[in-house]
């Protein structure tokens, strides 16, 4: 895939403008404050209807405007296609090929990858970040995981309503809680697929990139136990008996003690969890490959190159660990869109950002 260009009005401090991207590396330079990860960010929420910094929409609208909108031009191995997001402080429109669609028929449209500076929270937060990010990832190649974990996540609320009412004992209860434990299990059995696909490439990433010695994987730390090789019934089963045993205490607690909102991703490097032990340099790696590893898995997935998203490179990594991986993905073919205070010293499209503005092919002495 390979975005052609963005529209973007009134979004955050950016000017009103088109900005045309090229195939490979896009590097968008500027002092601090101008506008470079408000950019990333309008491309990243074009292609998401999300953003990597806030959950309010409202804050990436320009301060005092009413509405703002953003619209991507882009080409996947067929053709060129289009999405566009419209909002304003209440709702979100999308839009496919000029079409009004909803957020399902839009998401997953146009494949992405950030690596931003807060992703080291992956590791560091809490298990509810990483169940976000990798249900996020899961589905944006998987449209069954999509539905199945919005439903999983509708009965989940009725179920806590239910148990929140002590009203366990009326008939629809019953028939709520055989869907719940339905989705529940394959949201589990999805997910547990989803690791131990990725955990192999995140291995080879991490060694071939950053460090050959060492083992690195991705574990799933699933609350009913060691679930690595059962079947779907299986896991239905043991859920089931899950919530038997947990029952009173649901009961007295009002919501649900089960299901896969308990369970959480570990990374592991050399047999111990990185999230204790690994170095600060050691986890910024780690998070960098997972992040190779995600193009790798949308290409296995979906037989298309997502584009990367990279903000503030400079703050990750030293000169040559940089060029290293820089060097990596322009063999790749992948698009890349990076953002920096200054040159990269690599061969890259440069895009100059002052005061909201982007401008093409601008030298780095301005920079400086
Ligand atoms: N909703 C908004 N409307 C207008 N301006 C905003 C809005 N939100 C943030 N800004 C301002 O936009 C400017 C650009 O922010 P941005 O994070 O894009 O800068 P940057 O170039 O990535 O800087 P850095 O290199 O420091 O990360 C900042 O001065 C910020 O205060």
């Amino acid at each position: 895939m390979e975005i052609l260009e963005i529209n973007y009005i009134n979004f955050r401090n950016l000017i009103d403008n088109n900005v045309k991207f090229f195939p490979k590396l896009n590097l968008f330079f500027g002092k601090n404050g101008q506008g470079k990860t408000s950019l990333l960010e309008a491309v990243y929420f074009n292609a998401t209807g999300k953003s990597f910094r806030t959950t309010k929409s409202t804050e990436m609208m320009k301060y005092g405007v009413k509405r703002a909108g953003v619209y991507i031009l882009y080409r996947d191995s067929i053709s060129e296609k289009t999405l566009t997001v419209k909002f304003n402080d209440s709702k979100k429109e999308y839009y496919y090929n000029s079409k009004k669609v909803t957020y399902d028929e839009f998401y997953g449209k146009l494949n992405v990858v950030t690596y931003i500076p807060e992703d080291i929270v992956l590791i560091t937060g809490s298990p509810s970040i990483r169940r976000t990010f990798f249900d996020g990832e899961i589905a944006q190649t998987n449209s069954e995981y999509f539905q199945d974990l919005k439903n999983y996540n509708k009965l989940l609320k009725i179920r806590n309503k239910y148990l929140k009412e002590q009203r366990t004992k009326e008939i629809e209860y019953q028939v709520y809680e055989e869907e719940f434990v339905k989705y529940g299990a394959k949201v589990i059995e999805k997910r547990l697929e989803y690791v131990q696909k990725i955990s192999i490439i995140l291995n080879l990433n991490y060694r071939k990139l950053f460090d050959n010695e060492k083992e690195l994987s991705l574990s799933y730390d699933c609350h009913l136990g060691n679930i690595k090789k059962m079947s779907i019934k299986e896991i239905e089963e043991l859920l089931k008996e899950k919530i038997k045993k947990s029952f009173n205490q649901e009961k007295r607690y009002g919501f649900s003690l089960c299901g896969p909102q308990k369970d959480d991703f570990l990374f592991i490097l050399n047999g111990h969890e990185a999230k204790s032990t690994a170095s600060q340099g050691e986890k910024k790696s780690i998070i960098f490959s997972l992040k190779l590893s995600e193009i790798d898995m949308v290409i296995r997935e979906k037989k298309e190159n997502p584009v990367l998203i990279i903000d503030d490179i400079s703050s990750y990594f030293d000169s040559n660990r940089k060029n290293s991986i820089l060097g990596y993905l322009r063999k790749r073919n992948i698009q890349v869109l990076i953002s920096s205070t200054g040159d990269l010293g690599i061969e890259s499209e440069n895009f100059y950002v002052e005061g909201g503005e982007i401008r093409y092919g601008t030298g780095f002495e301005q920079c400086k």
